[in-house]
């Protein structure tokens, strides 16, 4: 069985065909800088050199059509027709109260992903014209959506509910819903691998850090707490969105400047964090090398996205009491070790101490590591994340049936957790 994993973030369209019966990639790849300009896809064959392209991606349909014809191409394809894809896993960001958990599409379930949407305005609309392009190239497939908010369902009331007027969460919902939810189960599952530990037993602080951010505060395998709220707007500061600033700002400014509440909440997501800052960049790897070069607004934009990183550490910390692990996930928690550095550097007292050399040397490529020195109490590790892993899983899930056997908070404390961890390790071994 080939099941098609589609992973629409806010700026890259993440892709991997799996196959299940052998617990093998087939191939995966990711089209990068997708509506921003410039896109191009790397795709990699396990055993073979990977293959880049260029090619314009003005839109996520546009993206879809470039992993189709990739995946089907003649020299550098993996299947012949799409026809073989079994059935196909998308991950949807915003679920609202409506999706706690994966479920079959149909036409009700896409109506009730566009119901939210307002919520995640940079999601969303990207996932659901995903969603129909594909429906349009496999239509006799089954197709699954995943949602961002599901793992953080286990979160108590004192850690989802804002302190406005109750009617609020009771007449429209708002309270924290958290994202990246797949990411942080997955990299959570592997550090209890890593640490020897069952996950009930595991306290982690992960940290997503992508074109989108958030930090999740794991107590004995569940999600506690998380930075992103009702929408991923909220937390850490992220490529183009502001995280954390006074409510009060955007009334402010709407008044100075007279601007719409729609145009300043395009503003927050679309116009601030990093491109806020620098002007120019929301690609930590410009904010990087022009901080290096000396660009003053670049270099402060990594002192105020790292600072607040570390803040959120040690607010984490308080809420967890005790923490096992921290760990560092997605494109930039990967490869970006300066950010890492800087994240973490001063909580000595605190028992996190970073190998600031195995640091320096780890990327994605170094797969899971630990990069904190011996004598630390808290490790420290960069795992890979692999989100369509876990679509995958529930794609199967769903279509074998032992779906419902994780539902309440999926896949922890369920009788198949050991299982679970066996299918991650042997296909990280084969992938
Ligand atoms: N080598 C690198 N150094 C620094 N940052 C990197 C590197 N590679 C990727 N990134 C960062 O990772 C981001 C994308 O992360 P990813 O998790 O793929 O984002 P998303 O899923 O939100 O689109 C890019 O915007 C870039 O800032
Ligand atoms: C929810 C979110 O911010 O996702 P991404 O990081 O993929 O943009
Ligand atoms: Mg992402």
């Amino acid at each position: 069985m080939k099941i098609l994993a589609l992973n629409c973030g806010s700026s890259s369209l993440k892709y991997q065909l799996y196959n299940w019966d052998k617990k093998t990639v087939i191939a995966k790849g990711v089209v990068e800088r997708v509506t921003i300009g410039d896109s191009f896809i790397v795709h990699e064959v396990p055993g073979r050199e990977n293959y880049r392209k260029k090619y314009d991606c003005p839109t996520h349909e546009t993206a879809i059509h470039l992993i189709v014809k990739t995946l089907t191409h003649a020299t550098h394809g993996v299947v012949t027709d799409m026809s073989q894809i079994s059935a196909v896993g998308h991950r949807v960001v915003h679920g609202g109260e409506k999706f706690t958990c994966s479920v079959l599409i149909n036409d009700k379930v896409i109506e009730g992903i566009k119901e939210v949407q307002h919520l995640a305005p940079l999601h969303n609309p990207a996932n659901i014209s995903g969603i129909e392009a594909a429906q349009v190239i496999l239509p006799n497939a089954p197709h699954v959506a995943i949602f961002d908010t599901a793992f953080h369902q286990s979160m108590p009331e004192k850690a989802y509910l804002y302190p406005v007027p109750y009617e609020w969460y009771e007449k429209h919902g708002v309270r924290r819903y958290g994202f990246h939810g797949t990411s942080h189960l997955y990299v959570s599952k592997r550090a209890a691998v890593l640490l020897g530990k069952p996950q009930k037993d595991c306290n982690l602080i992960t940290m997503h850090i992508g074109n989108g951010v958030s930090h999740c505060a794991i107590q004995s395998g569940i999600s506690v707490d998380t930075t992103m709220g009702l929408t991923p707007l909220e937390g850490a500061v992220m490529g183009t969105r502001c995280g954390d600033i006074d409510p009060a700002i955007p009334a402010f400014i709407m008044e100075q400047e007279g601007h719409s509440a729609k145009s300043i909440d395009s503003i927050l997501n679309k116009k601030s964090g990093l491109l806020g800052i620098t002007g120019k960049y929301t690609d930590r790897r410009d904010v990087i090398d022009w901080a290096e070069a000396g660009d003053e607004r670049c270099q402060l934009a990594l002192e105020i996205e790292s600072y607040r990183l570390k803040k959120q550490v040690g607010a984490y910390l308080a809420a967890l009491g005790r923490v096992d692990a921290i760990v560092f996930t997605a494109g930039v928690g990967e490869n970006a070790s300066l950010i890492r550095q800087k994240a973490l550097e001063g909580l000595e007292s605190l028992g996190i101490e970073l190998d600031i050399e195995k640091n320096k040397k780890t990327f994605t490529k170094s797969g899971e590591t630990l990069i904190s020195t011996a004598q630390s109490k808290i490790k420290v590790f960069v795992i890979p994340t692999d989100e369509e892993l876990v679509f995958t899983e529930d794609v199967v899930g769903i279509l074998e049936g032992t779906y419902s056997d994780h539902l309440t908070f999926p896949y922890t404390f369920s009788s198949n957790d050991t299982e679970s961890e066996e299918v991650v390790q042997s296909q990280r071994l084969t992938a």
